[in-house]
């Protein structure tokens, strides 16, 4: 018989309905909920139930007393840790794949590929660790004999925050979940994480917790460094942005719930960050010579990505610009073939399912919108792609057009020339990224696109689309308003942990004082007096 994977000598592929606050596995006692297959509607066992306010009190005084002893650990303990998390999760095997498939109705390849990235994030994140940079270090060293007045020794390091509130999204069961980009991110600052489960996948989230309270015990960590808490409401989500101990929350889900938090965040006595992702429709620029050269490439690709996840990627392209020609009707014709022969594919939720149908519904029925094409009839929850075309002007006069519909769905704008290409450009909202397909001939009209792309996004990419980011130190997966709270960060690649640092200026402390990065023996890169010197 197969032996059941384990950790520290404890069984990590258990799936009972357990949640987790520090050491402690227990069965909430608060309401009830099972994950539902939205392949065949059926309610999956076990039951859930979720955290009491007394658990979630529990869980955040945990958090904050593993806050200063995590926060001062040897940075190779931390890596480690993440690594063994990392470990632990490949370490479930299968049980995690199909109980994915079972709750989210994504297809095994896509799962297995979002464990990879999930591991592999968690992995990156422990390299982060032991290379410092994201530690910022400056040193300005004293001047006593300046004139007029000396200068102080001056060191600066970055600090996390504290304990930080994630929110696992529905649509990214692993990699934006219970370990996810958020709680690597928060992990790796230093930061204790508490994670409000989504109700969408809950017994993947107790299979991932599984795996990380488990690294927590056999790395020998204090016990509040992560749990985990289930609610069949909004309660314990909310009292968890609200709780004084949470320093920041990470979030990705839809703008009503992420302006909530956002709300409750900034009302408390002592306001917090809070890191939402929220909606976009990343427009995607179809220029003249690249229409020309390989308008059916384009299309074809569009599609594919547009059909990918049954479009439920915040990064979905939502949005086609471009000006009229033959050229363009070419390439709608193309893409409407295209997605005509899609099947309809199964949504996450029955909400989300409902949600993408009201938002197709209010296309098709738009006087101004003409359609394009759809899919192929589906049934249950699952979502019939479409495509719908309108005018510049039509989309200009109505900013109901331009809001996301979560699935796979997207609008073609028609422009009557570049000045109005750049009006609708204008008047969009903040954005994650925005797509330009190009050819050498295009530059010249691309360049003057850039200056209102760079206001508007946080990613500009060339003759491709925005779905599938690339864990790395470069990826920006952020942008302004409403495409997250906060435009200054983001929520993918090594900049994430940035979100859970601030930054302490020690003057004049005596090097035995000072925390060993900063002493002149620090093994880190830093910025001395305003140049790059080299660690060790
Ligand atoms: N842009 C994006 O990346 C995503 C957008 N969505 C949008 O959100 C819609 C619903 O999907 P969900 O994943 O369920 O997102 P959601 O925003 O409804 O829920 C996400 C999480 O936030 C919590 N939450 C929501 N509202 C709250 C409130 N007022 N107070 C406290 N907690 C709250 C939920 O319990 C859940 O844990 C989708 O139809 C889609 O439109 C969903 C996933 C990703
Ligand atoms: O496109 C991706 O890989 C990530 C998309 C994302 O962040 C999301 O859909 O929430």
């Amino acid at each position: 018989m197969p032996q059941a994977p384990t950790s520290g000598g404890k069984e990590i592929d258990v799936i009972n309905g357990e949640m987790f606050i520090g050491s402690r596995s227990l069965s909430g006692t608060s309401g009830e909920a099972r994950a539902v297959n939205p392949a065949t509607g059926e309610t999956l066992d076990p039951v859930y139930r979720g955290a009491t306010r007394a658990e979630l009190d529990e869980a955040c005084r945990l958090a904050w007393e593993a806050f200063d002893p995590y926060r001062s650990l040897e940075p190779e303990t931390r890596a480690r840790f993440l690594e063994t998390i990392a470990q632990n999760i490949l370490d479930i095997g299968d049980a995690l794949i199909e109980r994915a498939m079972a709750e989210t109705g994504l297809p095994r390849a896509r799962l297995e590929g979002e464990r990879g990235r999930t591991v592999g994030q968690l992995r990156l994140f422990a390299q982060v660790v032991r290379d410092g940079r994201y530690l910022d270090l400056r040193i300005d060293p004293a001047m006593p004999e300046r004139q007029p007045l000396p200068r102080p020794d001056l060191r600066l390091r970055k600090i996390p925050l504290g304990p930080v509130a994630v929110f696992g999204a529905s649509n990214f069961p692993l990699a934006f979940s219970v370990a996810g980009g958020d709680t690597a991110s928060a992990l790796a600052a230093g930061c204790p994480v508490v994670v409000k489960a989504h109700s969408a996948h809950l017994g993947t989230s107790e299979l991932v917790g599984r795996a990380v309270q488990a690294a927590v015990r056999t790395s020998g960590l204090p016990e509040g460094v992560f749990s985990l808490l289930f609610d069949t409401g909004r309660d314990i989500g909310q009292g968890l942005v609200a709780d004084p101990r949470i320093k920041a929350v990470g979030f990705t889900g839809s703008r009503g719930g992420g302006t909530a938090l956002m709300k409750i965040a900034q009302a408390r006595p002592e306001p917090i960050p809070v890191y939402a992702e929220m909606s976009s429709i990343n427009p995607v620029i179809l220029f003249p010579g690249a229409l020309a050269e390989r308008g059916e490439k384009i299309a074809h690709g569009f599609i594919t990505s547009l059909l990918m996840g049954a479009g439920q990627f915040c990064t979905s392209p939502g949005l086609i610009l471009a000006i009229e020609s033959d050229k363009l009707d070419e390439f709608i014709a193309g893409a409407g073939n295209a997605l005509q022969s899609a099947s309809a594919a199964t949504m996450l939720t029955p909400g989300i399912h409902q949600a993408y149908e009201a938002g197709v519904e209010a296309l098709r029925s738009h006087t101004a919108v003409q359609t394009i094409a759809r899919g192929q009839a589906g049934q249950g929850y699952q979502g019939v792609p479409g495509l719908f075309s309108t005018t510049a002007e039509a989309f200009l006069a109505d900013r109901k057009l331009a809001e996301e519909v979560f699935g796979s769905a997207s609008l073609v704008v028609r422009c009557r020339d570049e000045a109005e290409l750049a009006s609708v450009l204008d008047s969009l909202e903040g954005q994650l990224t925005a797509a330009l397909h190009i050819t050498e001939a295009d530059h010249e009209d691309a360049r003057k696109l850039i200056p209102v792309l760079e206001r508007k996004v946080g990613r500009i990419l060339v003759n491709g689309f925005g779905t599938g980011v690339e864990v790395a130190h470069a990826m920006v997966h952020g942008g302004p308003y409403p495409s997250t709270a906060d435009g200054r960060s983001t929520s993918v690649g090594t900049m994430a942990i940035d979100r859970f640092l601030r930054p302490v200026c020690y003057q004049d402390m005596p090097e035995a004082l000072l925390p060993p990065e900063l002493r002149d023996s620090s093994p880190y890169d830093r910025l001395l007096d305003g140049k790059t010197v080299l660690g060790a």
